[in-house]
């Protein structure tokens, strides 16, 4: 039988290849990207990061194991930790003034994943905030993960790969997979098709993403 989150992704696999294959992915690995591009693009991604931890949130509150919540909780540590320290110190090496970092004009892709976001914790439904975690982490791990890839000199970039390449990072996506099928073909065909129509936003939004820091240079 197919996987749930292999027929998911192969719904939806023209947006997820566009993202994966983006240019913003072939400059980070040669450390290319402008720095008023990365700085646009981390600037943004602070607020979405913002809204992921509190669905992160929420798939603790929803899962329906203690496992599961375990290994939420754990991952909201790293998050808040390594990922956001790496934003501090990206942010002093690009120079981004305290205000932009805390209360930037919000781009229209970031307003949709925040509202993406926003609907699947309301939605108090486990395999809606799954699909959104797990499209967000299972497609960086799918850009990132270059093995043998020499890693740019720059830490704004090699870092943000780091991240998402790692052991530790390539298991919670795993699992995140595992947990997204086994909560997706336990439920009933309308939880599925919920789930779905989050995974589909979020594909899309991520493309939207990548692409849109890119208008105007
Ligand atoms: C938009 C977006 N999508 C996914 C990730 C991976 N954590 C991220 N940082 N930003």
């Amino acid at each position: 039988m197919t996987r749930f989150t292999e027929t998911l992704r192969a719904e939806n696999q023209q947006d997820w290849t566009a993202a994966r294959d983006h240019r913003f992915v072939d400059e980070i690995f040669r450390g290319a990207v402008p720095a008023d591009v990365m700085r646009r693009y981390l600037v943004q991604d602070y607020q979405f990061i913002d809204r992921f931890v509190a669905l992160v949130g929420m798939a603790i509150a929803t899962a329906d194991r203690f496992d599961s919540r375990i290994r939420f909780a754990q991952f909201a540590a790293m998050i808040t930790s390594d990922e956001n320290t790496y934003f501090e110190r990206a942010f002093d090496a690009l120079g981004v003034a305290p205000a932009e970092r805390a209360h930037p004009v919000i781009s229209a892709p970031t307003l949709g994943f925040q509202t993406l976001m926003r609907d699947a914790a309301d939605s108090g439904d486990y395999a809606c905030c799954l699909a959104v975690l797990t499209v967000a982490e299972w497609l960086y791990l799918d850009w990132a993960d270059r093995p043998g890839a020499v890693l740019p000199e720059d830490f704004v970039h090699a870092e943000w790969i780091t991240l998402h390449n790692n052991e530790g990072f390539r298991a919670f996506v795993n699992w995140l997979r595992e947990e997204l099928d086994r909560v997706g073909e336990a439920a009933d065909e309308k939880s599925r098709q919920a789930a779905s129509a989050f995974f589909r936003r979020a594909v899309a939004l991520e493309r939207a993403f990548f692409d849109h820091i890119y208008a105007g240079s």
